[in-house]
């Protein structure tokens, strides 16, 4: 396994660690409804803007030092030489003897990205072309189903990478589809989804992708089995099933044995993470619903946010910035998750993507040389759609007792104009990290029970219920429009935020060996329910829901 190719370090040994332990502890003095009231100028000081993207962090729980030591911890921790180690192409996925060179699909420049000694932008750009003529020949109708009928419906079946990141960028891009095609997805192996999808379609104008980088995931390769045997159920034949199904995957050979035409195999790359591969061939769907230039602008977002974070100073820096304030709030504040919440119906799959960008990479407990970590590392995510929460978890941010960063995101401007919906709905964005940020006080809350014209006892008995503690933490992220652009350089941003705190950690960010345990044990047990293996060995709870399964369905 290589040595990582920056510095390697246990974060909490960093002669900076202990001074952010101090200035914290100074810091919890503070509340920022004083510090909003003391300095008029401190939105403008920490806000920033990027790729057409605003951020306003001027609601978190920091001063200017605060800034100045997490910028010391990222130099200290060598973030400046691992972002040169991704953009070279180092194989900065260690424990997979790997790249991690996602920033190359979306490159717009000339500069090569190579790995192991060979550029791969032809193969980027070869692929890309493909996806054009692929996308055309859909949509002008050249390429036609087995009865001659021009395509309607295109059913996406993918899992995990293959599946959320697509899923969350073409309903973003709602606005954008061309006419003509419908999109679905199927992910899950439970049958319900599948039966679901196709239960209004028909053979004759449906296309199928099937999306897996190994060809190989249970999930996947279960539901493209079960969507052949309903084509072939309903007319189609054997061999019309290359008009109706291609893949994309880093394994041809396995697409090809199930009926795929090598010309209808997309190609992937092991250099590409699963969770990073949206602006790969796995962005078909998103290419066949809103075009080919939109999806090649939605490239151009990325890019952007990419040269931004190559190269601004970590001050300047939009994703250093937010991965530092995560690592600010995990190991100082003990704070355990982070909200994502967007104010933006066609944003509302972003939560659901974040949380296996962010999870998936960083929810790791050894360092990249497989020493245990000391220090906590990425955050739980959750959240959904603003303004619905508010009317659901919100009570918990505002009053719970768990510490909860939050991320507001929202378009200054709708693609639907409808009435003053726009206006309210960012009153109630910004409304909220408002209160997050400064509460009620007990006087205020006995205030307002006054005006109320509450009795005295009222008053001293309810205002308790009514104080807000404040002073809790969030960024707004804002952007003119949803737009290819900008929806591609908003994720490109969460990406190199995850990116930051991993280095932070000193843990690869890259792999995922955790998922590897359930998938096996998954095995076993579907071969003890199939009669091919006896339940020894099998712990008596598993085995007795196995037993309970089996005897329900008949199955002993
Ligand atoms: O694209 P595939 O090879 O089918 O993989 C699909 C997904 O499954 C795996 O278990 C990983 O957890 C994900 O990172 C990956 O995106």
């Amino acid at each position: 396994m290589s040595e990582l190719p920056y510095t390697s370090h246990y974060p909490n040994s960093l002669p900076i660690w202990d001074k952010l332990k101090d200035h914290q502890t100074k810091l919890k003095q503070i509340h920022l409804r004083d510090e909003f009231a003391k300095d008029p100028d401190r939105a403008k000081r920490f806000f920033k803007q990027a790729a057409g993207i605003y951020l306003d962090y001027s609601k978190n729980l920091i001063t200017d030092e605060t800034i100045e030591l997490l910028s010391e911890l990222a130099n200290e921790a060598g973030l400046p030489e691992a972002i040169t180690a991704m953009f070279n192409g180092e194989k900065i996925n260690n424990s997979e003897e790997r790249p991690a060179l996602h920033v190359a699909l979306r490159n717009q420049s000339s500069t090569a990205f190579e790995v192991d000694g060979e550029n791969v932008m032809p193969e980027v750009k070869a692929a890309l072309n493909q996806m054009e003529r692929f996308v055309w020949s859909i949509h002008s109708a050249q390429w036609r189903g087995y009865t001659n009928k021009r395509f309607t419906d295109v059913v996406h079946l993918g899992i995990g990478g293959s599946y959320l990141g697509p899923k969350v960028v073409s309903a973003a891009l709602k606005p954008y589809w061309k006419a003509g095609i419908n999109l679905h997805y199927v992910a899950n192996i439970d049958g319900t989804h599948i039966t679901e999808e196709l239960k209004h379609l028909s053979p004759e104008t449906t296309l199928f992708i099937i999306a897996s980088k190994s060809f190989g995931t249970q999930e996947t390769i279960m539901n493209a089995k079960s969507a052949k045997a309903w084509f072939l159920r309903n007319g189609g034949e054997e061999e019309d099933v290359h008009k109706h199904f291609v893949a994309i995957t880093a394994n041809t050979q396995k697409a090809y044995n199930f009926g795929i035409r090598e010309e209808n195999i997309f190609p992937m790359w092991d250099w590409v993470g699963g969770r990073y591969s949206l602006w790969s061939t796995i962005g078909l769907p998103i290419a066949l619903t809103i075009g080919i230039e939109n999806f090649k602008n939605l490239l151009a977002g990325a890019h952007e946010m990419d040269e931004h974070f190559r190269t601004a100073p970590i001050t300047e820096n939009i994703p250093a910035i937010l991965g530092l304030l995560g690592v600010w709030y995990s190991n100082f504040f003990n704070a355990d998750s982070h909200a994502i919440l967007p104010y933006d119906h066609y944003l509302r799959a972003l939560p659901a993507h974040i949380q296996q960008l962010d999870m998936e990479s960083n929810g790791k407990t050894v360092t990249h040389k497989g020493e245990p970590v000391e220090w906590s590392t990425g955050p739980i995510i959750w959240g959904g759609a603003g303004a619905n929460g508010q009317h659901a978890y919100h009570q918990l941010l505002h009053q719970g007792t768990h510490f909860l960063p939050a991320d507001f995101i929202m378009p200054l401007r709708t693609h639907n104009h409808i009435g003053d919906h726009h206006a309210l709905l960012l009153s109630n964005c910004l409304s909220q990290s408002q209160a997050l940020m400064q509460g009620k006080t007990l006087d205020e809350a006995k205030a307002e029970l006054k005006a109320q014209g509450r009795t005295d006892e009222q008053i001293e008995e309810l205002a308790p219920h009514k104080v807000i503690p404040g002073n809790r933490p969030s960024n707004t992220m804002l952007f003119e429009k949803a737009t290819p652009k900008t929806i591609g350089a908003l994720i490109a941003m969460y990406e190199h935020k995850v990116f930051v705190q991993g280095v932070i950690w000193s843990i690869n960010s890259f792999d995922q060996w955790g998922v590897e345990l359930g998938k096996e044990l998954g095995e076993h047990i579907y071969e003890i329910i199939t009669g091919a293996k006896e339940t020894n060995g099998q712990d008596s709870s598993t085995k007795n829901l196995i037993d309970l399964f089996k005897q329900i369905n008949n199955r002993i």
